[in-house]
């Protein structure tokens, strides 16, 4: 989403931020006639560095709303849940993907999403659950870390391959080797797939789909890379059918067969709409944890202070060999408000998923518009409002501590989302985040290389806002 935000590849943060706010109490006003020519980018531009609560620009005939600050967000995504819970399906996506699983609308998405909450949910139960799952990778993070003997390395492979691991066992019941060549080829589609889209290629895929569908260009080599991640969903799929046992489901496709065998004539539930949400769950569940990790460990480089505070707290309160469990943060007040300072500065996601009216709405912050908008709930204005946070635009843990040093949630703490389509794997994401951190930050202390003096903070714009490659060494202590 965030490819035209400040109209250069890579950028600062603050320099968004300051923008957006100090010109934000402009007076509401509508997107002029004349505007309607003007290219859908740069009212990206416009819309990011000058908009009030609520900004109308328009995609052709389509009108879309750009929502801003918490309380217009809020409105939108929570008092009126049920209205804007369309996605809207761009022709490269819909070529893609078609109308299925958890990226499709109307009643195949509902069907899907339920399913998919109540079965990460009762995954997450047990022993072998989830949370086991979290801990296992965590472990062989530790251990591939601790081979790199405090020398300089990039950290973002190994990341990714434990990231990668957890949401792998949760669809297919298992992990892979590292040096598994589907594995991957399978976390390499992933990026393409997710960054193809805010890509030059991927616009213009999306301005002249019949003209791309005929050509060459790297959109074929992405095609290629999604037909191979729907081609081992199915290899997967058929697996698990010849060893299926009804009365002992594991992971989610053997939830997914005992839901396809259940007599419902309104039931979306096949084999298509299966293998679209376990690669809409291994899209969401890849890039966005592995980045939010990676901008972690880059904030530990950038504040030591901040590093070395987590581990005095950690000393005290964990055993040295004690399995970490996501319930411990409420015991490490300090580190649970570090990794939401995490999640809000980083704000991976940028402005946020768009959204598709499915009915004709009028709020209090816009009086009405008709079933078919699309609607931006700008969740970049919300985890930086000034309204909302002390200083957004500096990375403090303050943001989440009482004068006591008591954890606080802030209600503009939006990462997210909200409302009836809030990212599904949230309690996922968390309790990964924490894990993985913790485990972490207890085996090393995270150094600069050797003549390395400067952190570079600025991100790389994409659908997702990625810090730079970088290296760090990983001193056990
Ligand atoms: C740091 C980690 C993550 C962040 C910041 C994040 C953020 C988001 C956001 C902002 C949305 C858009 C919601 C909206 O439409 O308003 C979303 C949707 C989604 N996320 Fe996540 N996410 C994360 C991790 C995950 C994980 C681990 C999974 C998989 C288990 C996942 C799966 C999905 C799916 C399938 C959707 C689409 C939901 C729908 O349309 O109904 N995400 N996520």
């Amino acid at each position: 989403m965030g490819l035209f935000l400040n109209g250069s590849a890579h950028s600062s943060r603050e320099e968004a931020s300051r923008r957006c706010w100090e010109l934000k109490h402009l007076a509401p006003a509508p997107c002029p006639a004349a505007f309607r020519r003007v290219p859908f980018c740069l009212h990206y531009y416009l819309m990011y560095t000058c908009s009030p609560y609520v900004y109308t620009v328009w995609m052709g005939q389509t009108p879309v709303i750009v929502l801003n600050g918490y309380k217009a967000v809020k409105d939108g995504l929570v008092s009126h849940s049920e209205e804007f819970s369309g996605r809207p399906l761009t022709p490269f996506y819909r070529d893609m993907m078609g109308e299925k699983g958890n990226t499709s609308s109307g009643h195949t998405w509902k069907q899907q999403r339920r399913f998919g909450m109540m079965t990460l949910r009762s995954l997450g139960l047990g022993k072998k659950g989830l949370e086991h799952r979290i801990q296992e990778e965590a472990r062989h993070l530790v251990q591939i870390f601790a081979t790199e003997k405090g020398e300089p390395f990039d950290p973002h492979v190994p990341i990714v391959h434990a990231v990668a691991n957890v949401i792998c066992a949760v669809v297919f019941g298992h992990r892979f080797s590292n040096e598994d060549a589907s594995f991957n080829r399978l976390i390499k589609a992933v990026y393409f797939v997710i960054y193809f889209q805010a890509t030059i290629w991927g616009r213009m895929y999306d301005g002249f789909p019949k003209l791309m569908r005929h050509l060459p260009g790297p959109h074929q080599q992405v095609f290629e890379y999604n037909d191979f991640m729907h081609n081992l969903v199915k290899n997967e799929v058929q697996t698990h059918k010849e060893r299926w046992e009804e009365d002992d489901p594991q992971d989610l496709i053997d939830f997914y067969l005992i839901q396809i065998t259940k007599d419902d004539p309104s039931s979306t539930f096949n084999e298509d709409n299966m293998v679209q949400t376990v690669v809409d769950l291994l899209l969401g569940g890849t890039e966005t944890t592995t980045t939010t990790l990676c901008w972690a460990l880059l904030y530990m480089l950038k504040y030591p202070d901040i590093q070395e505070k987590v581990q005095k707290e950690m000393k005290a309160v964990l055993e040295p060999s004690q399995i970490i469990h996501y319930e411990d943060r409420k015991n490490l007040p300090y580190t649970n408000a570090v990794i939401h300072e995490i999640l809000r500065y980083s704000n991976i996601t940028s402005v946020g998923a768009p959204r598709q009216c499915v009915k004709d709405t009028t709020s209090k912050f816009f009086t009405s518009f008709p079933k078919g908008t699309i609607v931006l709930p700008n969740l970049h204005s919300v985890v930086y409002d000034l309204e909302h946070w002390e200083n957004p635009w500096k990375f403090n843990p303050h943001h989440f501590l009482d004068s006591d040093g008591n954890f606080v949630n802030n209600e503009a703490f939006l990462p997210f989302s909200a409302g009836h389509r809030v990212c599904i794997g949230e309690q996922m994401a968390r309790t990964e985040l924490f894990i993985f951190f913790a485990n972490l930050l207890r085996a090393f202390t995270f150094r600069l290389p050797e003549g390395v003096n400067e952190v570079n903070l600025e991100y790389i714009l994409g659908a997702i806002l990625q810090p730079h490659p970088y290296r760090l060494c990983a001193v056990p202590w």
